[in-house]
């Protein structure tokens, strides 16, 4: 970041009753144990982290969670999306169980967004569920991830397709974490942020319009009020419907896409954001066919994914039917019928399940390749 200032940390919350939890945003937050300490269950705490996060980042968190006699132990995991499995799941409930930790401990995920998702899984299922705290690295995993309790794996077939809701007592997000961050990773973090703009907020899209400069030279103060919007649209969304029965599916905008190119490419070819950046790009195309944006609000969308550093085509070696093979096992949809996140509006989104399937099968076929 260009700037490293000791500006005070800003806090939000997801507000979920007995479950409410705070979200931490600022400057050093990774080495203050009051951000920390009064979210762990007991003494025994387990950070859950990788082999390219640890060397940055581990000593300092260890350092702020010891003291007070507390056993702070780590187990350092593979890193890549390719490792986001039910083996690595295994790896944290044996390193859990030859600590001789029970029910009080506490998981601290310190890493991006697999190793949250991982370590939130292995937190609901231990012992059947304790305390998990997110301490997210990743631009990505800062303005979404960490937020809202979504947990799990990837199977070969599908994306996050073995999981559960298991919130955290809280996220700490260290913003100084992102200075070490490569620029491929943050401009996936970026897919998510233009994400919330174009599902709920249109000022926000339009101030993402004139800040992606900054935001892509790490613009300390521009990535914290990112972060800081983003989070609260979502920590809203999360409030109002945490386990996705109904408006929480908005936040799947581009990813009915995206997650069948991450499937069909290889775990980790494509990383998460930039599947969804051309996922968003299908779902806008798509959202015009059906009348509802025109060729100017669509070239609107695909010039801010572009500027963010993303794709707006999809692989080449994809077909259509491979995209409907991984679509038709998509979470959201109900029975057989495929259920889409489209633009109603730029700043707006629906579920869509009508979709003439002969528009669907045209984009598949005609949208363009790389
Ligand atoms: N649970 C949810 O609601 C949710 C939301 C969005 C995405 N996801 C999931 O999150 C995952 C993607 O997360 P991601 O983009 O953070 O990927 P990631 O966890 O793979 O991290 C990206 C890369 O950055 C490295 N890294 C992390 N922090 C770093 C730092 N500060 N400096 C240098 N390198 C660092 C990681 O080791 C990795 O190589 C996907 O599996 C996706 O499905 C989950
Ligand atoms: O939190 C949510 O809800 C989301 O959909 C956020 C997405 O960005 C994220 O990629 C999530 O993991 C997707 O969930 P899934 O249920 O479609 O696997
Ligand atoms: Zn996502």
């Amino acid at each position: 970041m260009t700037a490293s200032t000791a500006s005070p940390s800003q806090c939000l919350h997801v507000e979920l009753d007995a479950r409410r939890y705070p979200i931490h945003v600022g400057p050093g937050l990774l080495d203050d144990p009051a951000m920390l300490v009064p979210y762990l269950a007991g003494r025994q705490v387990m950070i859950v982290t990788n082999e390219t996060v640890a060397p940055r980042y581990l000593e300092r968190l260890k350092r702020a969670l010891s003291g007070d006699d507390r056993d702070v132990r780590e187990i350092v995991l593979p890193d890549g999306e390719h490792t986001k499995t039910l083996a690595s799941v295994e790896r944290i409930w044996d390193a859990l169980l030859a600590a001789g930790f029970n029910r009080r401990c506490t998981l601290v995920a310190l890493g991006g967004g697999v190793i949250g998702d991982m370590a939130g899984f292995a937190a609901a299922c231990y012992q059947r569920g304790v305390a998990f705290v997110q301490v997210p690295t990743t631009l990505l995993s800062q303005v979404d991830s960490s937020v809202g309790g979504k947990t799990g794996v990837n199977h070969p077939r599908g994306k996050n397709m073995i999981g559960a809701f298991w919130q955290p007592r809280a996220v700490v997000i260290d913003t100084q974490t992102l200075t070490t961050l490569p620029s491929r990773e943050l401009s996936a973090g970026l897919a998510e942020v233009i994400k919330y703009g174009l599902i709920h907020d249109i000022e926000f899209l339009a101030w993402l319009e004139s800040r992606m400069t900054a935001l892509r030279a790490l613009d300390a103060e521009a990535l914290t009020e990112a972060i800081l919007r983003s989070c609260a649209i979502k920590a809203e969304i999360v409030a109002a419907d945490e386990t996705e029965q109904g408006q929480r599916a908005l936040l799947n905008l581009g990813h009915t896409f995206g997650h069948a190119i991450e499937a069909h490419q290889g775990y980790g070819n494509w990383l998460h954001g930039e599947a969804v950046g051309a996922g968003m790009a299908m779902a806008a195309e798509l959202s015009r066919r059906l009348g509802w944006l025109d060729d100017a609000e669509v070239a609107r969308v695909e010039a801010l994914i572009v500027h963010a550093g993303l794709p707006v085509t999809a692989p080449a070696a994809m077909s259509g039917d491979d995209f409907l093979a991984t679509m038709r096992l998509d979470k959201k949809n109900i029975d057989a019928r495929l259920r889409l996140v489209l633009l109603s509006r730029l700043g707006e989104a629906c579920i869509h399940d009508a979709t003439p399937p002969d528009m669907l099968d045209a984009l598949l076929a005609d949208f363009p390749r790389h």
